[in-house]
């Protein structure tokens, strides 16, 4: 099992369109961002993200990523402007890595691989919940952040020291008092495209909102995000890597950027 190839595993991504057919629907994620191609929207607002330490509620280990859960019965965290209309709650975040530096990141940049995705997940609050907002075309906003090599980023050390007590499938803990603005860059330029859920359901109900600056990792930290298991305890252990699905076919999609 272990030598098949990743894509060819019976859970892998190419295997997903046989119980979700949607996989191979007209707007799927993620896509591969050519910047020479994306049109500068000068009607795109700024992106307007409020988010209170308060509603961080929990970390979990999900079985192909790590999530940290927010409370999402009011407005006390955020997302509007860029380019949705109303207000988007946040929901989690979590993210996806390689099992090597050189890949790991679900959006490409013409072709360039990051070793690692965060994803934070919003929902339109014209709905009453999360699951009726993922079933609707806007229903939900994700932004995504890249994080590059380069120094460690103290930013991630209450995420990373967390990993200890989650370390297997459905193991989780209490998470609070985290402010998520902390892992965002300085400067919130995006690439923005209508796509879907990266993971089963593939759910055609994303807004994506893709920043341009990446923020830094270090190997050490990257070596931590591996540490993690896909399995759970007792099970013959599978290291937690190569969590991302590769780049869809645009299918005559528009990038728009924020950013001249
Ligand atoms: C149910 N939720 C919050 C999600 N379902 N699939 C998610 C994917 N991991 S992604 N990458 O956010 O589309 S997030
Ligand atoms: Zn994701």
């Amino acid at each position: 099992k272990q030598t098949l190839l990743h894509l060819g595993r019976p859970e892998g991504p190419e295997m997903w369109a046989e119980s979700f057919p949607i996989a191979n629907g007209p707007r799927q994620s993620p896509i591969d961002i050519v910047p020479t191609q994306a049109q500068h929207d000068p009607s795109l607002k700024q992106l307007k993200l409020k988010y209170d330490p308060a509603t961080a509620k929990g970390i979990l280990n999900n079985g192909h990523s790590f999530q940290v859960d927010f409370t999402d019965d009011d407005n006390s965290s955020t997302l509007a402007g860029g380019p949705v209309t109303g207000i988007y709650r946040l929901r989690q975040f979590h993210f996806h890595w390689g099992s090597s530096d050189e890949k790991g990141s679900e959006h490409t940049i013409a072709g360039t691989k990051f070793p690692c995705e965060l994803h934070l997940v919003h929902w339109n609050t014209k709905y009453p919940n999360f699951g009726e907002a993922a079933s609707k075309p806007d229903g939900l906003a994700v932004v995504g952040v890249f994080l590059k090599i380069g120094s460690a980023n103290p930013r991630l050390q209450k995420v990373l020291d967390a990993f200890d007590d989650i370390k297997s499938k459905g193991r989780q803990t209490t998470f609070s008092n985290f402010d998520p603005k902390t892992l965002l860059p300085s400067a919130l330029d995006f690439w923005t495209y209508e796509g879907s859920l990266t993971t089963p359901p593939l759910l055609e109900s994303v807004t994506w909102i893709v920043l341009k600056d990446p923020v830094s990792v270090s190997p050490a930290q990257m070596a931590k995000f591996r540490s993690l298991l896909f399995t759970s305890e007792g099970e013959a252990p599978s290291c937690m890597v190569d969590n991302f699905r590769p780049p869809q076919p645009l299918k005559g999609r528009k990038v728009r950027a924020s950013f001249k």
